[in-house]
């Protein structure tokens, strides 16, 4: 039975929380600080505190998941530092954060690793990349491995620069395809359709294709299941992807979510 501290229950913190209740929760006894969150019906058998000091006495975690704001990482940090063995490994789910500024608040060769899921978590299917410091023993990454693969497909980078890309692109992301659903729906109710089909109809083409690029090999193969030759769909999509505009639209949407990671890190700009 491993031992994990989460601090911050909020989005991302609750949604993994929710991810791991049920599908890796047996392997696990969950503590949880947070200064708002609290237990519920939704967190079976955790264990909530409202600060760091509240922990049982003399607990050392097997593992540390750090899910505050990016400022609060090094504050939350040095509050839980007395329940912080030599064996306990640090994950931080932050944006931008590195290892390095993680490692000032902690003693040296303490294990340090830094995982990007998404808010997926909250329906149990999040896709996760991390990166595991140097101090990180082979047997911790594998846990990290099965922690964060019980909840959704989970790959590592080489690294850590990449986690900035991992950011811009799956951490950010389910924003991005909802912000397409939101425009789909206003372009229906532009065409003369009611506010509520409109929604129906944006959402429910949303989940139509996600749970066909669950099952499919490629989303290219799904494209061209719906595109006739000369019918509407080829029609839509030239105008979407006239002139490469999708193409530059999404590379100035990563390279803007990237740029923001970099900012958030406190590294100089290149
Ligand atoms: N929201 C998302 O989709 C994703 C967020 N992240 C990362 O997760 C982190 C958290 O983001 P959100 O959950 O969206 O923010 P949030 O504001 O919803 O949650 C942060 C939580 O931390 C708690 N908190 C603040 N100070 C604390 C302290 N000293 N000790 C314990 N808890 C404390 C707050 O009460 C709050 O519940 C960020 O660093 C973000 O970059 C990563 C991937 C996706
Ligand atoms: O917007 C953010 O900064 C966080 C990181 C990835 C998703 N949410």
């Amino acid at each position: 039975m491993k031992t994990i501290v989460l601090i911050g229950a909020g989005n991302m913190g609750g949604a993994l929380l929710q991810g791991w209740i049920g599908s890796w929760q047996h392997e696990a006894a969950f503590n949880v600080i947070d200064p708002v969150a609290e237990a519920s019906d939704r967190y079976p058998g955790v264990a909530f505190h409202t600060e760091a000091a509240a922990l049982p006495a003399g607990l050392k975690p097997d593992v540390v998941i750090l899910a505050v704001k990016p400022d609060k990482v090094v504050p939350a940090l040095k509050e839980v530092a007395p329940h912080i063995g030599p064996a306990t490994c640090i994950v931080s789910v932050a944006a931008g954060v590195g290892i390095d500024t993680i490692g000032t608040a902690l003693p040296a060769g303490t294990p340090i690793a830094r995982i990007m899921p998404n808010i997926g978590a909250m329906a149990g299917y999040a896709v996760s990349a991390g990166f595991a410091g140097p101090d990180v023993p082979q047997a911790t990454e594998a846990l990290l491995d099965d922690m964060f693969s019980a909840i959704g497909p989970m790959c590592w980078v080489e690294n850590e620069d990449d986690l900035h890309t991992v950011t811009a692109i799956s951490g950010s992301g389910p924003a991005y395809f909802f912000a397409f659903c939101e425009t789909l729906r206003d372009a229906a109710m532009a065409h003369g359709l009611p506010a509520a089909t409109a929604e129906t109809l944006a959402v429910g083409t949303a989940i139509t294709a996600g749970r066909l690029l669950e099952g499919s090999p490629t989303p290219e193969d799904l494209r061209h299941k719906v595109t006739s030759p000369n019918g509407t769909t080829a029609a839509g999509l030239a105008a979407l992807a006239r002139d490469d505009r999708l193409a530059h639209l999404l590379d100035r949407t990563v390279d803007a979510a990237k740029a923001r990671s970099v900012e958030l890190s406190g590294a100089p700009k290149t």
